[in-house]
């Protein structure tokens, strides 16, 4: 399916890997929604994209979004989305792919993508213990894991994230984006619905 045209709805957008499909599918002609619990980050976002596309066409809208109470009633009409990129966080990754087999009978699709690292301000958290909590103490060793494996630029990850919305046979993938492989499918054996593609 072509982007062009459509809402998206992109949470985490303000930036990193989220910041980086807006910019996407701005680039593929969507109009998009950016929600963020970061009121500055998303402002900033909003303004810096504002001055590469027309400004109708993303707006930002600053809320928790593992807020169910937040999300009721945010969206404006002209943004209710068709696509949404997003993290599997909230409804954790098993369910995630078991739901994808029955969504497919309403003509909604479901697919994850796996990077390895990747260059966001995330990254600057393995040095404050606050942020890594328990992992802290294997702060030296993640920063030889980046060193080893390599660190991909967002955009990598929009490109992998547009293939997955261009291309409707894929449903209950996982997309695996690495440095070394780039963008490739993790074959699970048992998986129990027939996949579309692999
Ligand atoms: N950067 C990396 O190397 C990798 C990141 N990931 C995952 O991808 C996701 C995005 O990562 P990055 O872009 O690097 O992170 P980031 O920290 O740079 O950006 C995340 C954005 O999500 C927003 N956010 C977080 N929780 C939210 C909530 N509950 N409601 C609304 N907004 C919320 C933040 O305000 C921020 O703007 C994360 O789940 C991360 O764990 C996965 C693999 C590698
Ligand atoms: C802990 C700070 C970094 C936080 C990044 C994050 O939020 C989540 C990252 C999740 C996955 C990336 C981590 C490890 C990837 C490890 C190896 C990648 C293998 C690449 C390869 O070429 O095989």
């Amino acid at each position: 399916m072509h982007v062009n045209g459509k809402v998206a709805l992109v949470t985490g957008g303000a930036q990193g890997i989220g910041r980086a499909f807006v910019q996407a599918l701005l680039g593929k002609g969507a109009k998009v929604a950016l929600l963020d619990r970061n009121s500055e980050a998303g402002q900033e976002s909003k303004a810096a994209l504002d001055e590469q596309f027309e400004a109708q066409r993303t707006v930002f809208i600053q809320c928790d979004v593992t807020d169910e109470e937040q999300l009721k009633g945010l969206m404006p009409a002209a943004f209710q989305p068709v696509y949404c990129a997003t993290k599997h966080g909230v409804i954790g990754f098993t369910r995630s792919i078991a739901l994808a087999a029955n969504m497919d009978n309403y003509g909604v699709r479901l697919n994850t993508i796996c990077p390895g690292f990747v260059n966001t301000p995330i990254l600057q958290s393995i040095d404050k213990e606050e942020n890594m909590g328990q992992y802290y103490s294997y702060k030296d060793e993640i920063k030889n894991m980046m060193q080893f494996y390599g660190v991909m630029d967002p955009s990598t990850i929009a490109e992998g994230l547009i293939t997955i919305i261009e291309d409707d046979t894929l449903n209950g993938e996982v997309m695996k984006i690495t440095a070394s492989q780039g963008i490739h499918f993790q074959q699970y054996g048992q998986t129990p619905f027939p996949s579309s593609k692999r």
